[in-house]
């Protein structure tokens, strides 16, 4: 996004952020669509769009919409260069004309208008999360990339906002899936959508580098077992943390530590001898990075050596007015080790007169998903923070969200798919949608009604019907009536709305989850969210369904 001089976002946004995302990165048949309409004429009949799901993800009642900044980057800078042009003059049959190839050239987004639901926003099926108006050809070129662009986005950031959920407000979320995603596409934008979706850092640099999310991270059992002894350390010194003294032998000082554990007989019941390799590497961490110490303490033995050799070495930092960060679990029963070692940080405290070593952090990671966390909120746990990678970023109990790209209106005329499966018929029309809030401030139902109807208003009674079901219809007087689309791509600039920051993006995300009730929140059993039309629009879906419905004939 480009930068105005007065530091706020430009309305003319810069590229997509994968440089992979291009005109040529589509279905072959949107180009041979693109072709056919072209050579019927068709190609600049107005056509509408609709961008949607038709069940939320992971058994749950809600989606949390992500992508949309991607998709107006793409939109707004789409063409085709000169090297696409050649590239699609092979693959498409000898007998397309030359005319087709040139006007290919000119096609751009510049009369196409996208209406949009704010990118974080938690979003229901079958109310149109984009809605692209345009010339039919250009509309139908996009169909494709906006989906890929949002199907993941929208599948992780719900994914990372049910881990959320679960875990709780208080929990820190760190994101630690860039090596078991779907590839580096996949590392980078599950750690933006993370961020979104409520994760509050990532492991993933290059993410921090072009999103600015804030980047955390521990160290690996191989620093551990990389070391043999205490021979390895050469540079052995260490200043005092407010300057003047200098401590020669900051090794020696964490063995001593050790030692005055050992000594202790409330200690001694937990451990014995501990690993020296291991107590090496973490005085050599240490000596790295004294003011941001926290170690993994379970390449040997939790209980009886990673803890207590973290504490030797962090009671040694905090002899040179240094405060330790903590520890991370990576094995094990999370809940156990975790209580465990809060008790053994409480005792040390008391020993030894430390202030706040009780309150170390607690890290835990290791194929952690939503069942763990809901299993350890039933156990108790002392867990400060979760780090997350393979079932987060992997999405491993659903692995596709199904957003659609259908068309709705074509040169002012409404269209319908239909389908054996009611659920698979398309809505009608170019619509208008609604939030409706209840008394208590809550949404009630969303509201799609025809695109030149009298929006509603708050104190109005409004029957919001089941689009398909007569019989399920009910009464809302809303307090509030929230628009849910803003222009986020239009011919003209003044009427684009500024794409907002990633922080904004989280910030309303957070904002619209707070605001559920919690039984549509819910993992198990959550209670559907009504998704509701107008009259108009139901009776005019059920005329048109009729309408294009062959009557069969009984032999
Ligand atoms: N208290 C708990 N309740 C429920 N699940 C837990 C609990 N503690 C840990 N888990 C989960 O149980 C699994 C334990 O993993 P596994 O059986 O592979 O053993 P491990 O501790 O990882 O062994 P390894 O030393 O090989 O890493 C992980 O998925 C972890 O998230
Ligand atoms: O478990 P995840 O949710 O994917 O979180 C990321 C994992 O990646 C790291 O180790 P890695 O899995 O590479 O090795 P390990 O399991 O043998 O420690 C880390 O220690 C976590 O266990
Ligand atoms: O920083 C960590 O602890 C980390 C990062 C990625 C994967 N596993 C752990
Ligand atoms: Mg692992």
């Amino acid at each position: 996004m480009e930068e105005e001089e007065d530091g706020r976002r430009s309305s003319y946004p810069g590229p997509p952020t994968d440089p992979m995302v291009t005109a040529l990165l589509t279905d072959m048949y949107q180009i041979t669509m693109a072709y056919a309409y072209w050579k019927a004429g068709k190609h600049n009949d107005r056509a509408v769009f609709d961008l949607f799901h038709r069940k939320n993800p992971f058994g749950g009642e809600y989606t949390v919409f992500a992508g949309l900044e991607e998709c107006i980057r793409f939109a707004a800078n789409f063409r085709f260069k000169k090297d696409d042009i050649s590239f699609l003059r092979t693959v498409l049959p000898p007998t397309c004309e030359e005319g087709f190839f040139s006007y290919l050239a000119s096609v751009d987004c510049s009369d196409v208008e996208i209406l949009a639901m704010p990118e974080g926003s938690v979003v229901f099926p079958r109310v149109p999360l984009i809605r692209v108006e345009g010339p039919l050809l250009v509309a139908q070129l996009l169909e494709t990339t906006f989906l890929t662009l949002v199907n993941y986005a929208s599948l992780v950031a719900t994914n990372a906002a049910r881990h959320r959920c679960v875990a709780g407000k208080d929990k820190m979320l760190l994101e630690f899936g860039l090596r078991r995603a779907q590839g580096p596409d996949g590392g980078i934008s599950a750690s933006k959508y993370c961020y979104i979706g409520g994760f509050d850092a990532t492991s993933n640099v290059e993410a921090g580098r072009l999103f600015g999310i804030p980047v955390r991270g521990t160290h690996s059992h191989a620093f551990v077992s990389s070391f043999m002894g205490f021979d390895e350390i050469i540079k052995r010194s260490l200043p005092h943390a407010k300057g003047g003294k200098i401590c020669e032998d900051f090794v020696h000082l964490t063995q001593l530590w050790l030692r005055r554990m050992q000594d202790k007989p409330s200690l001694r019941s937990y451990f014995h001898e501990t690993n020296p390799s291991e107590l090496a590497a973490f005085s050599s961490y240490a000596l790295a990075f004294p003011t941001a110490f926290q170690a993994l303490v379970d390449t040997y033995d939790v209980l009886r050596s990673g803890l207590p050799n973290f504490c030797a070495v962090a009671l040694a930092l905090h002899e040179l007015g240094y405060k330790a960060l903590g520890i991370r679990l990576d094995s094990g029963d999370l809940s156990y080790f975790s209580i465990e070692t809060r008790k053994f940080f409480r005792l040390v405290e008391k020993e030894f007169g430390v202030a706040g070593f009780g309150k170390l952090v607690i890290v835990a990671s290791n194929d952690i998903n939503e069942a763990t966390l809901d299993a350890l909120n039933k156990q108790g746990h002392e867990v400060d923070a979760f780090g997350i990678g393979t079932h987060l970023v992997t999405c491993f109990s659903q692995p596709a969200l199904g957003c659609v790209y259908k068309l709705v209106e074509i040169n002012g005329h409404p269209r319908i798919k239909l389908s054996e499966d009611v659920n698979k018929v398309t809505i009608p029309c170019k619509k208008n949608c609604f939030r409706l809030y209840g008394r208590e401030g809550v949404p009630l139902v969303d509201l799609m009604i025809g695109e030149n109807e009298v929006q509603p208003q708050p104190g109005e009674r409004i029957l919001c019907h089941h689009p398909f079901v007569e019989s399920k219809r009910a009464y809302v007087v809303p307090t509030r009536v929230e628009p849910l689309y803003k222009c986020y791509w239009a011919a003209k600039p003044v009427r684009r709305e500024k794409l907002p920051s990633l922080e904004e993006v989280k910030k309303h995300c957070m904002e619209q989850i707070s605001a559920m009730r919690s039984d549509h929140l819910r993992a198990l059993n959550p209670t559907p969210f009504k998704v509701s039309v107008s009259g108009n629009l139901y009776d005019f879906i059920h005329h048109l369904w009729l309408s294009e419905a062959p009557v069969g004939e009984l032999q």
